[in-house]
């Protein structure tokens, strides 16, 4: 792990259902900067967050957080450190509305946090839905802003971003792209985004690490993966079912 970094992986190896998923992948992000995962469908992008954010163990490998190793701390206890994670399907509560939803946040755990707590995580990323509103009644974006106020009302360090800008409009990808690089950049949150949209990508991420098969085939600034042979090889091999995600 790179002495600045604020949370890593190493040789990470992974089995399900009897398969091989992931193999040797490691990874760190420092304080402020945003690392990039892309890769084709199946490329283990989404097991990888599941071992990163403590819902699944792997079979090989470690995880580290400030120094500390966190290879067996679950899922909440990586919450309580400070690391967060969102999920590609932004799902809110059925039965409850926003300032429910913000007040659950805010007293999931102790410390309990105050109604200025929630207000800042929501001031952070302009969400801006009166309190009454149904949790279900909002759009993607909403969703999106919503879950994420909830993480940031706890100050994480670290966010796992799984496809974030999936199911936004151009418009709403840009207001996003705003956000996280606010983030990043002002808060010095350290942010693991997996994202397909190479325009994201270049505008946040400060270096990509691409996935196929299972195992890291390039990492390095979008400039330089892009003219890896073996990214272009699994970028054309794959544009027919959809390029690279
Ligand atoms: N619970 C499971 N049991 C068995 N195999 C699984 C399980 N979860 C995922 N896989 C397999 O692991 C491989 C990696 O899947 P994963 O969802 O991590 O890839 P991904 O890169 O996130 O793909 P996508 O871009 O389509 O979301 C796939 O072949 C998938 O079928």
């Amino acid at each position: 792990m790179a002495a600045s970094a604020i949370f890593s992986c190493d040789q990470i190896g992974l089995d399900l259902g009897g398969r091989s998923i992931l193999r040797g992948i490691s990874l760190d992000v420092k304080p402020g900067e945003v690392l990039g995962i892309i890769g084709p469908n199946g490329a283990g992008k989404t097991s990888l967050f599941e071992v990163l954010s403590g819902r699944i163990s792997p079979k090989s490998g470690t995880v580290a957080y400030g120094g500390r190793e966190i290879t067996g701390l679950p899922l909440h206890r990586r919450a309580r450190l400070g690391i967060g994670r969102t999920y590609q399907t932004p799902i809110v509560p059925e039965d409850m509305t926003v300032a429910q939803v913000l007040k659950a946040a805010r007293q999931a755990y102790r410390p309990y946090l105050t109604p200025d707590d929630a207000e800042w995580g929501a001031g952070l990323v302009g969400f801006r839905i009166p309190g009454a509103m149904m949790a279900d009644r909002l759009d993607t974006l909403n969703r999106r802003k919503l879950l994420i106020a909830c993480l940031l009302m706890r100050r994480p360090s670290v966010l796992l971003m799984d496809e974030p800008a999936a199911g936004l409009i151009n418009s709403e990808i840009d207001e996003l792209d705003d956000i996280m690089r606010v983030l990043a950049k002002e808060l010095n949150i350290a942010i693991v985004l997996i994202e397909h949209r190479m325009e994201l990508l270049d505008t946040l991420a400060d270096r990509v690490l691409v996935m196929d098969a299972g195992e890291t085939i390039a990492e390095g600034s979008l400039a330089e993966i892009l003219l890896n042979p073996r990214v272009k090889a699994a970028y054309f091999e794959t544009d027919a079912g959809g390029g690279l995600h």
